[in-house]
Parts: C-alpha cells; sequence; structure tokens
C-alpha cells in the first residue's frame, strides 16, 4: 500500500465510486464528493452506491459527503464528474490547491474543448494530470486486474498519482503526452457508438472489426493533428480503450449504439437510462474539433449525424462504403 494522505473524488457516478475504492485499497482516506446531499446521505447510509455501482459494498477509509469543505483537507483531487458538466462543477468549488487529476472522457459541447484545456481556464496554472485507460469500472470497483495511464507534462505529478492510486491489481503507467491520451479516451466513445450500430443493424463482426480499425486510424490521426504522439493513440488510452469499449458488453456507448442499430430513438435509448454515454455529446463536438485542426472523421461525422437523426445506420453505412477507396 503506497497511499497515505486523503484522495478527494468529485462525483460519485460508476467511475468515482470505483475510483474511490480503488483509492482506498491503496491506502488513502478518501472523500468521495456528491453535489446532492440527499444522494450523498443515500450512499453513505447504505454504503454502496445503489443507482450508480449496484452490488459493491464501500471500503471503510471511503467518506461520502456533498459538504465542499469536505474537501479541504484532500491532497489530490480526482475529478470524475462528465465532461460536459466538469466546468460548472470545479468553477463551484473552492481552489484549495490540491492537485487535479481528471478522469473524465469526453470533449466539451460549444467550446470543443478537452478535460485538461477546462482546468487551465477554470484554475489556470494548477497542477493537472489525467487518467485513461481500458477502465470498466464494475470491474475496478472489485479489485480485478487492470492497467491505465496517468499522463501529465509535469513528470512529478504524474508519479506521485501513480504511487498514490496504484495497487499490484491497478498498474498505473505514466504518460508525458496528456493530449494524445485526453484525445484516445474522447474518441474512443464515439467509435464505440457506430461499432454498436454494426451489431445491432446486424452487419455482422467482420464490418465492426474493419470499423473499429478504420476508427484507430482516425482517433490516430487526431492525435497527431492536436500534437499528441501516434504511439500514445496504440497505448492504453487508444487501442486499449478502443477495445474494452467495442467489444465489452458493458460498454454503455456500444450498448447506445447497438439500440439504435435495432432501430431505437436516442431520445428513447436516454430515457432509459441513469448513466452517462459520453459519445452522444462528444460526437459532434469531436467533429468540429478536428474540422478546425484539418482533419476528416469519416466515422466520427456519421455518428454526429446519427444522432442527431440527420441520417439511419444504413445510409450511415453506406455513406462509409461509398467513400474512395485508397491505400490503408
Ligand atoms: N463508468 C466507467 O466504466 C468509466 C467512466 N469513465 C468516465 O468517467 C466520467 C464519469 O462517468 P461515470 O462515473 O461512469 O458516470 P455515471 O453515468 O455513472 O454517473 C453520472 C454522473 O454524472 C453526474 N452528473 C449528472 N448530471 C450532472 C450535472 N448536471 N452536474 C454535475 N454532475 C452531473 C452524476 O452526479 C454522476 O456522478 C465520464 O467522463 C466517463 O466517460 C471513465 C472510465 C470508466
Ligand atoms: O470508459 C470506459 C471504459 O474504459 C467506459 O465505457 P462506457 O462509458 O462506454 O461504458
Amino acid at each position: 500500500m503506497a497511499g497515505t494522505g486523503r484522495i478527494a473524488v468529485l462525483g460519485a457516478g460508476a467511475w468515482g465510486t470505483a475510483l474511490a475504492q480503488q483509492a482506498a485499497r491503496a491506502g488513502n482516506a478518501v472523500t468521495l464528493w456528491a453535489r446532492d446531499a440527499g444522494r450523498a446521505a443515500t450512499i453513505a447510509a447504505a454504503r454502496e452506491n445503489q443507482r450508480y455501482l449496484p452490488g459493491v459494498a464501500l471500503e471503510p477509509a471511503v467518506s461520502v459527503t456533498a459538504e465542499a469543505a469536505a474537501l479541504d483537507g484532500a491532497d489530490l483531487w480526482l475529478l470524475v464528474v462528465p465532461a460536459q458538466h466538469l466546468r460548472a462543477t470545479l468553477a463551484a468549488l473552492p481552489d484549495t490547491g490540491a492537485p487535479l487529476v481528471v478522469c473524465t472522457k469526453g470533449v466539451e459541447r460549444g467550446t470543443l474543448k478537452l478535460p485538461l484545456e477546462i482546468l487551465e481556464e477554470v484554475r489556470p496554472g494548477a497542477a493537472a494530470a489525467v487518467l485513461s485507460g481500458p477502465n470498466f469500472a464494475h470491474e475496478v470497483a472489485k479489485g480485478l486486474p487492470a492497467a491505465a495511464v496517468i499522463a501529465s507534462r509535469d513528470a512529478g505529478l504524474r508519479g506521485l498519482a501513480a504511487e498514490r492510486l496504484g495497487t499490484a491489481g491497478f498498474r498505473l503507467y505514466g504518460g508525458d503526452d496528456p493530449m494524445g491520451v485526453q484525445v484516445g479516451g474522447a474518441a474512443k466513445n464515439v467509435i464505440a457508438i457506430a461499432a454498436g450500430a454494426v451489431i445491432g443493424a446486424g452487419l455482422g463482426e467482420n464490418a465492426r472489426a474493419a470499423l473499429v480499425t478504420r476508427g484507430l486510424a482516425e482517433l490516430s490521426r487526431l492525435v497527431v493533428a492536436l500534437g499528441g504522439k501516434a504511439e500514445t493513440a496504440a497505448g492504453l488510452s487508444g487501442l486499449g480503450d478502443l477495445l474494452l469499449t467495442t467489444t465489452g458488453p458493458g460498454s454503455r456507448n456500444t450498448s447506445l449504439g447497438i439500440e439504435l442499430g435495432r432501430g431505437a430513438t436516442l431520445e428513447a435509448v436516454l430515457a432509459a437510462r441513469v448513466s452517462v454515454a459520453e459519445g452522444v455529446a462528444t460526437a459532434p463536438a469531436l467533429v468540429a474539433r478536428a474540422a478546425a485542426a484539418g482533419v476528416e472523421l469519416p466515422i466520427g461525422a456519421a455518428v454526429a449525424d446519427l444522432l442527431a437523426g440527420r441520417l439511419t445506420v444504413a445510409e450511415a453505412m453506406g455513406r462509409l462504403l461509398a467513400r474512395p477507396r485508397r491505400d490503408e
């Protein structure tokens, strides 16, 4: 056990709760902060997050609160709020000077900012890192083996964060390419919706494998265009997470795509869920961000059009298949 201080986890969804468990397992006292006082009290009383992560008993070292003052003593903050709410959530909380590790995957609509870019606007100059990888919350919560990358330009911070959060069963690699890591985490959710739609529409496993592979090419192009490294796209936060999300039955993004592929409307799918599928809000923002950098995302654009009701799955596939043939 490496951790010794207090870690604050902001956002008591599935991933925030799983990371709170992991931080406790790594030897830290943990404050899991929820924005809603009633929900915090319910989780604290049940010692379980029945809404977002049912069936997992909270570690004794995890305390749950909605009080901002409880964040004061934490020497590391994990931000685990959906991308569209990250800015407002952080802006409403006091700046204690604690280093920030953002665990959110997505692009903010309107501003087209990635999580660390949002942090830079809300907490200019704060020490910040990003944690990302192939990590279904329910598996990490149970302590099943997993790996992720903690990337920051600040080598001291990524070492510290890996030391405080890692255990033998949650293997954390350092990375110096936070841009590449963030783009991978945001793009894989969009490609997962496309992969799910292909499966839901009965187009077959061959089609999914082709689409995921071409999706990785899109993701890699965007990583490089935004200043990241191609090898980051081939690592845990790129290929690794793409593989998990597009094939694992537990993915919210893939399952949303499957339902769309079977003919459900987006409104009906979202109305039946409490949990977030980040690819929905991210798809149009990612495509716009890529376009601003001169990068075309054919699969991303097809997903954005599908979600907006501008295309059916059959039309989206037809458009992708009709693209001019070229060398791989
Ligand atoms: N669940 C997973 O397996 C993983 C999730 N992530 C990422 O972690 C982030 C959080 O996802 P989950 O914990 O899975 O979410 P979730 O779907 O389990 O829970 C939704 C979360 O959003 C919060 N929320 C909803 N409306 C809000 C608002 N208006 N303002 C502030 N917060 C609001 C809820 O309080 C809750 O914490 C996402 O970016 C996701 O992509 C990353 C790795 C794994
Ligand atoms: O990010 C994730 C796994 O790494 C979770 O994926 P979903 O949000 O699609 O469930």
